[in-house]
């Protein structure tokens, strides 16, 4: 019952507009209910789509307003009735129930619980065969085929309900250590663990900092700066440092900067458990004004973060027109200081982990005009050794979940990147 709880009270804040972090220690003390718990939040939230048609079959009136967890409570055992048969019927039927009574805001459902999740288990076989076109909203759905093409869209579902394998960057090259993780080779220094039986911290090389723990798409970016080492470099949006990492390991004179405090405590934590030692700034990075201009600029931009939807299944259903749009905004302030704080003949890599091209292709536009002495530099095919496919005729790289690097075949996170020169 407490993991039900936990599971109910975490899937309410997502539902509620929140970002999805799987359920700790402090949540949830033995690690099995922890796992059980998480496993049935992310199958709610990557099934979401189909849910929402379950839930309009069931409930004739639409879910009653004002009724605390049951929402919560009520996809999570649709969840669990359609999606993992293995855990049983009873318990999703009778925990439901019992959870609800526990809510003084929801306990006069309880006998609605009852009725609907009687009849959905009835219906549990049709429910099972639901299209997977339904897993992503129809807008997506429409935006992503005109860029992507259909097959990839389809894929996209797919890789959807399979979630994200963990990928990781070495900060060594050492075969000894690829083979104890049980990991692949990707392209360059990431590897990939297709799976994994304990948690991140209890992976070989975890405490000695051999690695840390980045998607191969989000690992493209730093490796264009492409300056001499030595060069100083400023990571904006850098929390909590998988680039600046990077950076650091390139041999790069680097200064990571985040607007959140508390982002930047996690940031050092990580770079302390690396063995790297940024100079860290606290700034908004929108009028940061640096002493003197820098070599090289990584701004990985604040975005939609569609592109993460495999771990963070709630973007797409969080995310509305309105929030992309001020994203956009954000970007192009982003953009110009970037500009102001870059010196003549440097680098400027830009890049979001987002699916939309408002935050990509059309922001590189957009920086060309109304930044003059900006020049785009195209990425070459030399550089994107393994993964080929994600650059474009016009020298950016784009990749998306549907997209695997080197001989993976498991997908990566959606990013975009551009890199550009200041000539003047
Ligand atoms: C996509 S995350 C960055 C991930 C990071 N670059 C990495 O590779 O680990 C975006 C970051 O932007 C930061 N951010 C958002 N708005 C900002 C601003 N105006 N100035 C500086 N940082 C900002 C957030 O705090 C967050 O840490």
């Amino acid at each position: 019952m407490k993991l039900r709880l936990a599971a109910a009270q975490r899937l309410k804040t997502v539902l509620a507009g929140e970002h999805f972090t799987p359920l700790g220690a402090n949540d949830l003390a033995d690690g099995r209910d922890r796992a059980l718990a998480n496993r049935l939040i992310t199958t709610a939230l990557r099934r979401q789509g189909q849910i929402n048609v379950m839930l309009a079959d069931l409930l004739e009136k639409g879910l009653p307003a004002r009724s605390g967890s049951f929402e919560a409570v009520l996809r999570l055992s649709l969840a669990q009735l359609v999606f993992l048969p293995d855990l049983g019927a009873h318990s999703a039927l009778f925990l439901a129930v019992e959870a609800v009574k526990r809510d003084a805001k929801a306990r006069h459902l309880s006998g609605l619980m009852n009725a609907v999740l009687r009849r959905a288990q009835a219906n549990s076989a049709r429910y099972g065969l639901m299209d997977d076109a339904l897993l992503l909203p129809e807008h997506f759905t429409t935006g992503w085929t005109a860029a992507y093409g259909s097959n990839a869209v389809a894929q996209f579902a797919t890789t959807l309900t399979e979630g994200a394998p963990l990928d990781l960057t070495l900060r060594d090259n050492d075969p000894v250590l690829i083979e104890a993780l049980g990991a692949e080779p990707l392209i360059a220094d990431s590897v990939r663990l297709e799976h994994r039986d304990r948690p991140v911290e209890a992976l070989p090389g975890y405490d000695e900092g051999r690695w840390w723990v980045q998607d191969a798409a989000s690992a493209i970016p730093a490796r264009l700066m492409g300056l001499e080492a030595g060069r100083s470099v400023l990571d904006l949006c850098a929390a909590p440092g998988g680039k600046t990492a990077q950076l650091i390991k390139a041999g790069y004179k680097v200064t990571a900067l985040d607007s959140d405090g508390t982002r930047l405590q996690r940031l050092k934590q990580n770079m302390g458990r690396l063995g790297y030692a940024p100079i860290v700034v606290e700034a908004d990075a929108a009028n940061y004004d640096p002493a003197s201009p820098f070599d090289g600029i990584l701004l990985d931009a604040p975005c939609s973060a569609t592109g993460t939807f495999r771990r963070h299944p709630e973007v797409l259903w969080n995310r509305t027109a309105r929030d992309i749009s001020g994203r956009v905004t954000l970007q192009q302030a982003l953009l110009t200081n970037a500009f102001r704080c870059l010196a003549p003949g440097g680098t400027l890599l830009y890049c979001v982990c987002s699916l939309e091209a408002a935050e990509g292709e059309q922001q590189v536009s957009w920086a060309l005009d109304a930044l003059p002495g900006l020049e785009l530099w195209p990425i070459a095919a030399g550089e994107m050794k393994g993964l080929e496919q994600a650059l474009t005729p016009e020298g950016f790289v784009r990749t998306h979940p549907a997209m695997s690097p080197g001989s993976g075949n498991a997908g990566m996170d959606g990013f975009f990147v551009a890199r550009f020169k200041r000539t003047r």
